[in-house]
């Protein structure tokens, strides 16, 4: 006698992916942020460079500066310089003094009052000068120099440490130096810098599907060209951290786990990407819970709802989503500040500008949101015409992403929205 099953009775059919799941414990986006904030300190150690081999490094220490800029007060133009007392209203006729002050060749004598001299742009200023007519302002004939006053007492010339003080700290810890920040550094004759050695980022794909090098054939429909690993590991080169290529492993926990001690052993922290959610082939995630060390977050954010935190040996692991649009946004969103904070630089917000919208949406309440975007010519902040995490190209499509908050909200043309320019994430 057979025996009839129970009817299956499945959940009603709710079309939508992404709507919440009741039930299901979803981190919100601040959430997840300030505890990874909280929870992660530099994990990289000091060393001494030469300044003109620290571009790109974290200062460790504060760089204190060796001498003011500019060491002394000197001219900021081509013209004659004399003392402000000596003149007044209208026209000012002064004899010139034998002799001139140049950039590296002082005067060394005192002008007297009354008197002018000759001075170039970067000449310290003599004694008994203390105002710089503009050459063009003057006229002249070897002997005097003419001009209109009155003119104002200090005019085109630059107080000594006007800029920077000797001993004052001229880039702060944290800071990571750039082209800029060397002509500072250089200018106030620090040489030497205390910085962190930088951070190595392992990037590791997962997934049967996945080719990490197809030797440039053409494969089959069944195997997946592996695009985020190329992506994450030219993120972490662009970032200044040093990319450890962890290749490919398949759906195999016991290869995963050796893969994931090499990472351990060769790399500060490990982006992994695939596997990060529940299904019956997330083995990273299921590793990482069996390490006993991990946070599976589903994070109430679109795309990117899985993510998961773990450590391995000692090693943070980020097991970020196998879509890359998935991948690209929770790198950014959490990735990009976890790695500065780990690298010695503190935590690092992007800079995004409020725009007017070129698109509608009917934005549901629960998750954060960000849409590949890029700015028309008139500055309104266009969509990708599709939101779905496969779509790679809408990444190259865009030049930013519109973020919108965690709540419900009807955006219409012309609203404003937050766009976070590409730049701000320094891609
Ligand atoms: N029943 C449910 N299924 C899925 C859910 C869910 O909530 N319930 N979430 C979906 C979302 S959202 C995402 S994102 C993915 C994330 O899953 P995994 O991190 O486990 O990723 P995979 O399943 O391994 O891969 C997803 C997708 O991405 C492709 N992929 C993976 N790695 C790469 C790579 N290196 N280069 C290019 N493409 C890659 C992979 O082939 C899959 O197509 O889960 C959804 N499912
Ligand atoms: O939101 Mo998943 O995280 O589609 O890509």
């Amino acid at each position: 006698m057979s025996v009839t099953p129970p009817p299956l009775t499945p959940p009603r059919l709710k079309n939508d992916c992404f709507a919440l799941p009741p039930g299901v414990d979803w981190t919100p986006v601040d959430t997840a942020l300030d505890l990874l904030r909280a929870n992660l300190s530099p994990v990289v150690d000091i060393k001494e460079l030469d300044v003109s081999d620290a571009l790109g490094h974290v200062l460790a220490h504060p760089a204190v500066a060796r001498r003011s800029n500019p060491p002394a007060a000197n001219s900021a133009v081509d013209g004659y310089g004399f003392a402000h007392a000596a003149t007044g209203e209208g026209l000012q006729t002064l004899p010139l003094i034998e002799g001139r002050a140049a950039a590296g060749v002082p005067f060394s004598g005192r002008v007297p009052e009354g008197m002018a001299i000759r001075i170039l742009t970067g000449a310290i200023l003599p004694a008994g000068v203390d105002t710089v007519v503009l050459e063009e302002d003057t006229a002249g004939d070897g002997h005097r120099i003419a001009f209109h006053g009155p003119i104002k007492m200090r005019s085109n010339t630059r107080k000594a440490g006007e800029d920077v003080i000797a001993g004052d700290v001229a880039l702060p810890a944290g800071h990571r130096l750039r082209a800029p920040d060397l002509a500072l550094l250089s200018a106030v004759g620090t040489t030497r810098v205390s910085v962190f050695r930088p951070l190595r980022l392992g990037v590791l794909s997962t997934g049967d599907e996945i080719v990490a090098d197809s030797g440039g054939a053409l494969l089959e429909v069944g195997r997946i060209y592996d695009a985020n690993r190329p992506m994450l590991l030219a993120m972490a080169r662009r970032w200044n951290h040093v990319p450890v290529d962890l290749g490919h492993v398949g759906d195999d926990r016991a290869a995963l786990a050796d893969r994931l001690d090499r990472g351990a052993s060769e790399a500060d922290v490990i982006f992994t990407s695939g596997g990060a959610s529940a299904g019956d082939e997330d083995h990273v995630s299921a590793l990482l819970q069996e390490a006993g060390v991990m946070q599976s977050w589903r994070i109430a954010v679109k795309p990117g709802r899985p993510l998961a935190l773990g450590l391995w040996k000692g090693v943070p692991v980020f097991g970020l989503p196998g879509n890359p649009v998935a991948a690209f946004v929770c790198t950014l969103i959490f990735g990009r500040p976890a790695l500065s904070l780990l690298a010695g630089e503190g935590w690092e917000e992007p800079v995004g500008f409020t725009v007017p919208a070129a698109f509608e949406k009917n934005k549901r309440a629960g998750r954060r949101e960000y849409l590949r975007a890029r700015l028309t010519p008139q500055g309104h902040a266009e969509v990708f015409r599709s939101e779905g995490s496969g779509r790679i190209s809408g990444l190259s499509w865009a030049t930013g992403l519109v973020e919108l908050g965690d709540g419900a909200r009807r955006i219409a043309p012309g609203d404003p929205v937050r766009f976070l320019p590409y730049g701000s994430f320094e891609l």
